[in-house]
């Protein structure tokens, strides 16, 4: 069956290699993109999305309107990203969405369009395989090593910290471990943020710096004892083997899915 998709955040980071890796599939079809700007086209040009015969939009509503789609893949703004989805579950596009920044009251809402509309969405805060499995067994480890900090580093042009992956993970941790305050029950702070985000009873880190992609640390202490999960994406190719398979799989559900750990066999 063919799929045919619309990508929004084209000339971003991860619309270029969404773009790239629908162009090496017969049976997923490119049949536009979302870039706001001129420039966001140019570049696209620029970067050889033009002989791909990708045809930009300049809104999400444009798109829709504009192209014939079974799928939206959003991967562009934490400020953006619901009204895409609002936009395209109303018509009757189904979201298949990376970028991060929806929060708990977000999925909620857009759970409940779906349900209305019945139609199908994934949301996932890491489409790295890998890194779902790190998710997966950070949970499986907390059941027994509750003490646990995550340190999370990317890139220095990420808009929001923590990242999605750090939230979902800690997310996935609270379901196996009991609320509980760990480190020193006097410790304070001498420089403001020193001990990162607080979460449910332990800290999240973000590290942003040039020259990083993508990658996660979780850490695990217990009497005489330490674990580490770590979770490296070296480059966004990466995260190409789960967005092909979230767009498949969206077209048989009439749900909303948070996480590809839910559509994985683990
Ligand atoms: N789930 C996952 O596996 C992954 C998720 N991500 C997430 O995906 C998102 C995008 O990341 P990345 O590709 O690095 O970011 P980029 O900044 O490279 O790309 C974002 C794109 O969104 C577009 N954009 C910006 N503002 C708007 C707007 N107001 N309306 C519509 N489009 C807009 C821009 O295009 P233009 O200016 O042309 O409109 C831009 O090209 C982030 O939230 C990131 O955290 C990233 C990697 C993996
Ligand atoms: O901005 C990124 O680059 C990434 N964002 C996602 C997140 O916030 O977790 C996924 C991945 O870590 C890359």
């Amino acid at each position: 069956m063919s799929i045919r998709v619309i990508v929004a955040g084209a000339s971003g980071r991860m619309g270029q290699e969404v773009v790239k890796m629908i162009g090496q599939h017969d049976h997923l079809i490119l049949t536009g993109g979302v870039s706001r700007s001129q420039k966001g086209r140019d570049i696209g040009e620029a970067l050889g999305l033009a002989p791909l015969g990708i045809d930009f939009a300049g809104s999400v509503q444009e798109a829709l309107a504009k192209f014939d789609a079974d799928v939206l893949v959003d991967f562009t703004t934490p400020q953006t990203v619901k009204e895409n989805m609002e936009l395209a579950i109303q018509a009757g596009v189904r979201p298949v969405v990376g970028t991060s920044g929806l929060s708990e009251q977000d999925l909620k809402e857009l759970e409940e369009l779906c349900r209305e509309r019945g139609i199908g969405a994934i949301v996932a805060p890491n489409f790295a395989i890998g890194a779902v499995l790190m998710m997966v067994f950070a949970a499986q480890a907390a059941k027994y090593l509750p003490h646990v900090e995550i340190i999370e580093s990317h890139h220095d042009r990420k808009l929001d910290a923590p990242s999605g992956t750090a939230i979902k993970t800690a997310e996935l941790i609270t379901k196996n471990r009991p609320e509980m305050k760990q480190g020193h029950p006097e410790e304070e702070e001498v420089l403001d943020g020193a001990r990162g985000a607080y979460y449910q009873g332990f800290r999240i880190h973000s590290v942003r710096l040039p020259g990083l992609v993508a990658h996660q640390e979780v850490l695990f202490g217990g009497s005489g004892q330490l674990l580490t999960i770590r979770h490296d994406s070296l480059n966004r190719e990466s995260f190409m083997p789960g967005v092909k398979l979230a767009i498949e799989k969206v077209m048989e559900l009439d749900h909303l899915v948070y996480g590809l750990e839910k559509i994985l066999d683990l």
